[in-house]
């Protein structure tokens, strides 16, 4: 199974958006935060500044939208071109629907837990993802600790899907970085976000490419 680094331009600068981009176009994806202070208490950009992003054309983007009412909001992202929409199940009413709409709209869709929410939760529509985000710290901000005790979810969720015989991704996102990302991907991740390690590195492009080595080595599925 292929791995995937995307990094998040959530601590990049945000007056320069685009140049963080380029900056990291040797990944597979980059991860645009979208948080509208309600889902999370904090707030980064909408619409408009995710579909100037993906008009650059410079990597496919997958939005992880931390925002209220995702069923109204989501299938717009992939509407004007993201390659991969992610909601959180704690802010969604009918994910079975949801996921049907932003297929419809030409995305990949993904589902996002909370550190504190059962993964069970995802088993009514499990078989229906591309792909199942477990956030590895509190949504809200970049920066914070890599949480370990998330790696039993991981693993869990990827015992479902091996029985199932499903071929879904497993994100994991928050305080990733080349100290965890190999229990990360032995756990069972095989899509690894990470924002302050690669741009807080001198070179970003080259601290993608620590941790795809990494990656490489240790996903394990
Ligand atoms: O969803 C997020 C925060 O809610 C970010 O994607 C995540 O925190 C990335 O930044 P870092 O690698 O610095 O933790
Ligand atoms: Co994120």
């Amino acid at each position: 199974m292929m791995s995937t680094i995307s990094p998040s331009i959530l601590n990049a600068d945000a007056a320069n958006l685009g140049a963080a981009l380029v900056a990291v176009s040797n990944a597979d994806f980059a991860h645009v935060d979208v948080m509208d202070n309600h889902f999370v208490p904090n707030l980064t950009w909408g619409l408009p500044v995710v579909e100037a992003l993906v008009n650059r054309n410079v990597l496919p983007l997958d939005a992880h939208l931390m925002i209220e009412d995702p069923d109204r909001w989501a299938p717009a992202y992939a509407e004007v071109g993201c390659a991969s929409v992610t909601f959180h199940h704690e802010a969604c009413r009918d994910p079975k629907k949801l996921v049907k709409e932003i297929h419809r709209h030409g995305a990949l869709a993904a589902a996002a837990l909370k550190p504190g929410t059962d993964p069970k939760v995802l088993k009514p529509y499990l078989s229906e993802l591309d792909m199942v985000l477990v956030m590895t710290v509190e949504p809200g901000f970049g920066g914070q600790a890599f949480m370990p005790q998330m790696l039993p979810k991981v693993q869990e969720i990827r015992q479902w899907l091996k029985a199932e015989n499903l071929e879904i991704r497993i994100q994991v996102d928050g305080g990733i970085s080349r100290a965890n990302l190999a229990q990360a991907a032995e756990a069972g991740a095989d899509v690894f976000v990470a924002g302050s390690a690669i741009f807080r590195a001198n070179n970003p492009a080259s601290e993608v490419e620590v941790l795809r080595g990494i990656a490489q080595e240790h996903v394990c599925h």
